[in-house]
């Protein structure tokens, strides 16, 4: 539909960079499938960025290869930026110009786009077209970075932090851009360090840990490992007894009428014993990636073992 050659929109192989003796990457085996949404998932310095500079020929690789969208980054990579949408980590607007204008500067240098194309999407994310996008804050920054990465409607999409300075309302509709994308055939590759952010909308994630591949898996086999900061405020003080034998409950700690938790898997057990109680409020927070699921690959047998492609 896009053109492609193959089912396979990014293959790297063996990827490695270093930065004089400093690692950046190292052997870095990774696809991404055409069509489908991959979370990049790994704590700050994991590598995130480097491999996406490699993928997009913006670094050399010291050794390995990449092919994206059937090309060779190196060779071809003016044909394949056209077919990218790139989001930046770092996004650095120069100049002065309004919104609308490097827009359409950007729509000009991709052989043309649907004005409308940008225009919803600004409206989508509540941008202001007409103001000067060096005065803008962050957040509005990366709303523009993001319009130019979707607004050719790319065969590939590969985003660096994508939600970073954006509020919560706008990360959901950033969210439901990345479904349609999917829906209507594209592949995503996006960088995250926060795994609830890619849950909800990757296919798979890719994780990665100083600098190498430390799993690859299907988000619904993510799920179920869902580990869960659980705070919840009773009217009286309680017992922890009550809780340590809780199915999924560890790392119970009571102070008076407070109890915290951590809560793996289902919430239903620690629901219904507290619900015994006078409950005054409730925190659930969603799993950080640091704390939970690298701990998990870097703490269990097995751990850093990247022949997991969960396929
Ligand atoms: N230009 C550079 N010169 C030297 N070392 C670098 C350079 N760029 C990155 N590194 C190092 O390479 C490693 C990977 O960095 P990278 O920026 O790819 O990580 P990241 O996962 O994108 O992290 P972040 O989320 O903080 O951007 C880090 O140890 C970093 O210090």
């Amino acid at each position: 539909m896009w053109g492609m050659t193959s089912d396979i929109a990014v293959f790297a192989e063996d990827l490695t960079k270093f930065y004089g003796r400093r690692r950046g990457i190292e052997g870095l085996t990774l696809e991404v499938r055409a069509g489908e949404v991959m979370g990049f998932l790994g704590p700050n310095g994991a590598g995130k960025t480097t491999t996406i500079r490699l993928l997009l020929d913006f670094l050399r690789p010291t050794s390995g290869r990449a092919t994206v969208l059937g090309l060779d980054p190196r060779r071809d990579k003016a044909a394949l930026h056209r077919r990218i949408g790139y989001l930046p980590g770092e996004l650095a607007f120069p100049g002065r110009e309004k919104a609308e204008d490097l827009l359409r500067f950007f729509a000009e240098a991709r052989g043309g786009v649907a004005w409308s194309q940008v225009t919803d999407l600004a409206e989508r994310l509540d941008l202001d077209l007409s103001r000067p996008v060096r005065a803008m804050s962050k957040g509005n920054k990366q709303k523009v970075g993001l319009v130019q990465a979707f607004m050719h409607q790319p065969a590939l999409l590969v985003l660096d932090e994508p939600t970073s300075g954006l509020d919560p309302l706008m990360q959901q509709e950033f969210l439901g851009m990345v479904r349609d994308a999917r829906d209507a055939g594209q592949t995503v590759f996006m960088s995250s360090h926060v795994l609830a952010e890619v849950q909800h909308t990757a296919d798979r994630v890719a994780i990665i840990r100083d600098g190498r591949l430390a799993a690859v898996e299907r988000v619904e086999s993510l799920g179920k490992r869902a580990v869960r900061s659980v705070e919840i405020h009773f009217g009286d003080p309680v017992e922890p007894a009550e809780f340590v034998v809780l199915p999924g409950v560890s790392a119970v700690v009571v102070s008076g009428p407070v109890l915290r938790c951590t809560v793996d898997g289902r919430l239903d057990p620690l629901i219904k014993a507290a619900a015994r109680h006078d409950v005054v409020d409730m925190l659930s927070t969603e799993p950080d990636l640091e704390e939970t699921f690298l701990s998990f690959y870097y703490h269990s047998e097995g751990a850093g073992d990247a022949s997991r492609t969960g396929a």
